[in-house]
């Protein structure tokens, strides 16, 4: 349903070429993308500061043209089919609003209802929706420029939805959140994307939202796919590790060695130990322990997604 084929846009830059003169150089922001993404997917776009997220969806949304290759969206191309395809997409960009800055919310969402021509009893079940889940209720009078930033967005939600889109697109959703409010945006999405009627692609730089809400992970570096897969797979592919603590009265003797486990760390004078699980269960390396060791507590802890990009990316 979206599908990008050797994909690529170029930007031409002036750069400075000593004390007076300028050059002309180009910066490939996409370099190349096979992407398909199916319906009901909830696809996480990520990808380190420049990396060509946002130029990638700008050109799925008919923002930009790209440079060559080709961008379909449910069979139509983004540019030339601009209107078209607005209203079979819903868009939020975290830096652009679609509200009326100086109109109440709520009549943000009656202009959107003629914009679209929404009929009136579809448009109340799905206002009905965002505003239980959104919890709209208590601003939907206030001036959309009194709004708080987790209020905004979550009227910037309502606003993208309230055609009935097929696929949301959506930059860096809950930058700026508070913690309230980013859980709000990502039990909503959760509950949107778990329903199945909507495609969500989403760009963000907080793993949580990806862990929260996306079953494949695409990542981008230089305009380019690294990784493509679920999120277990980039742990696997990284080697990704699950690690057991242990709290013992006693530190380890200095050559204990525990199949399949190494240790990673130590602290409050070996009184606490880090193994990294490397090809072990945590059951049989904690029976292993026990046998040698008074482990007076323990906890098992699941590898970091956010070490396994940071890794990624310096890999790029
Ligand atoms: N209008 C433009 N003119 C010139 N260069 C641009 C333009 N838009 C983007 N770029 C360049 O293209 C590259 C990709 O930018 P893009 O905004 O797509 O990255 P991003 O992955 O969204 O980054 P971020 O995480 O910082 O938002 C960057 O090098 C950026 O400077």
């Amino acid at each position: 349903m979206i599908r990008m084929r050797e994909l690529r846009k170029d930007f031409t830059v002036r750069v400075k070429a000593g004390r007076l003169r300028r050059t002309k150089r180009t910066v490939s922001a996409v370099d190349g993308i096979d992407l398909t993404i199916e319906p009901g997917e909830m696809v996480g776009y990520i990808g380190p500061n420049g990396a060509g997220k946002s130029t990638t969806l700008k050109m799925l949304t008919g923002v930009l043209a790209p440079s060559s290759g080709e961008v379909s969206v449910f069979g139509l191309t983004p540019v030339p089919q601009r209107t078209r395809l607005a209203l079979r997409i819903g868009v939020v960009f975290g830096q652009r609003s679609q509200l009326w800055w100086d109109l109440p919310l709520g009549e943000s969402f009656r202009l959107l209802r003629h914009i679209y021509r929404v009929p009136p009893a579809e448009h109340e079940t799905r206002l009905r929706r965002c505003r239980d889940l959104l919890d709209l209720d208590e601003f939907l009078d206030t001036p959309v420029r009194q709004l708080s930033l987790g209020q905004r967005m979550r009227g910037e939600l309502t606003a993208a939805l309230l055609h009935g889109p097929r696929v949301l697109f959506l930059d860096e959703p809950t930058i700026g959140l508070d913690v309230v409010s980013k859980q709000a945006v990502r039990s909503f999405l959760a509950e949107l994307g778990a329903s199945g009627d909507v495609t969500l692609v989403l760009t963000t730089h907080d793993l949580a939202d990806i862990e929260r809400l996306c079953d494949r992970l695409v990542v981008i570096d230089h305009g380019r796919v690294v990784h493509d897969g679920s999120i277990e797979a980039l742990h696997a592919r990284y080697g990704s590790r699950r690690s057991l603590v242990v709290d013992l009265d006693e530190p380890l003797p200095p050559d204990f060695a525990l199949p399949g486990a190494t240790v990673t760390g130590s602290a409050a004078d070996g009184h606490r130990v880090t193994f990294a699980l490397d090809g072990t269960s945590a059951g049989t390396a904690v029976a292993g322990l026990v046998a040698v060791a008074s482990v007076r507590d323990l906890s098992v802890v699941e590898p970091d997604i956010e070490d396994v990009v940071a890794r990624l990316y310096q890999a790029g």
